[in-house]
């Protein structure tokens, strides 16, 4: 299998402070990946050191088999990259921007993908990008990134700004064109109902560190939600098979990737002092909290 993105080791320090050691990841062709983590986990910075706008500190990004730092102009242009949402240009209208990027991308430029979604857009083709809302700046942006064709696309929370109807409206779509077309996908967003519509795999990230990194189908066949009665006070042991246990009164609630006869079994070898064991699948919100705790 293809990998358009592999990262080896990346360690990233701003000033004295370390983001994260040693980070490993690869997202093969044609897939679409998730990366979610909390707020300040590096998500951001992970982006930027993709894009090539930021060097690690150590370790090495390549994307279609070429160092992001020195990759050719001709790879480069197969890289769509959304940061924020943000159309540089806001002088020029729906119109003139199509026509200012299309000059960059010979070849391979594709203005009926922009159209078709700006044709949703109650604007006028003629008004300016200053004169737009801060959503629909967000849907002129990722027209534009539709339009460039390209074989990755790097969205940083795309759906910033978008309101629900134009969120399912585009998630929906870049689902079936990334299919369709073989295209791969890196992208990030706090939306997490539009994570578990759109992406194939993800990664979650805990402060300074992947905390896993599986298909999403996998995660949600897996991952369960245990709630068992302990006695009042109980203090639960640490453990790597169950995440984030937390108790309220005498009712424990943990996330574990264990069957439930898994589960059974190991609670009884750590001497746990439960009953009434029940547990469910869960649905990704819930794995994310799950994984990486309430707060
Ligand atoms: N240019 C910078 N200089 C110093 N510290 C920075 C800089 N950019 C980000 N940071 C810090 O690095 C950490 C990671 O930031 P980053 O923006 O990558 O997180 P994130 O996961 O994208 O967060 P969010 O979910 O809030 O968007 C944060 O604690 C942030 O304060």
């Amino acid at each position: 299998m293809e990998q358009i993105i592999e990262c080896n080791n990346l360690t990233h320090y701003y000033g004295k402070r370390l983001i994260y050691e040693n980070l490993s990841f690869t997202v093969p062709q044609g897939r679409i990946l998730g990366l979610l983590g909390k707020n300040g986990t590096g998500k951001t910075t992970t982006i930027n050191i993709l894009s090539g706008y930021l060097k690690p500190h150590s370790g090495e990004c390549r994307i279609f088999g070429q160092e992001i730092q020195t990759i050719s102009p001709a790879l480069r242009r197969n890289i769509g990259l959304l940061i924020e949402g943000h159309v540089q240009y806001q002088f020029m209208t729906i119109t003139q921007i199509e026509k200012f990027y299309a000059a960059f991308y010979p070849g391979q430029w594709k203005k009926e993908a922009y159209y078709e979604l700006m044709n949703k857009l109650k604007v006028a083709p003629g008004q300016r990008i200053s004169r737009m809302s801060c959503g629909q700046r967000s849907q002129v942006a990722l027209g534009l990134i539709l339009a460039q064709n390209p074989e990755l696309l790097v969205l940083d929370d795309f759906s910033l700004g978008l309101d629900p109807g134009y969120r399912r409206l585009f998630v929906d779509y870049l689902r079936d064109y990334a299919r369709s077309e073989g295209k791969t996908v890196f992208l990030t967003s706090h939306i997490i109902q539009d994570m578990e519509r759109l992406i194939d795999d993800c990664i979650m990230m805990d402060y300074g560190k992947i905390l896993i990194q599986k298909p999403i189908a996998e995660l949600l066949e897996k991952g369960r939600c245990y709630t068992c009665t302990v006695p009042e006070g109980y203090e639960f042991p640490a453990s790597d098979d169950f995440y984030h246990p937390s108790i309220m009164r005498n009712q424990l609630e943990t996330f574990s990737f264990l069957s439930p006869e898994e589960a059974e079994t190991k609670l009884k070898l750590m001497a746990v002092p439960y009953t009434d064991l029940h547990s469910k699948h869960v649905n990704l919100e819930d794995a994310f909290i799950g994984l990486t705790g309430k707060y």
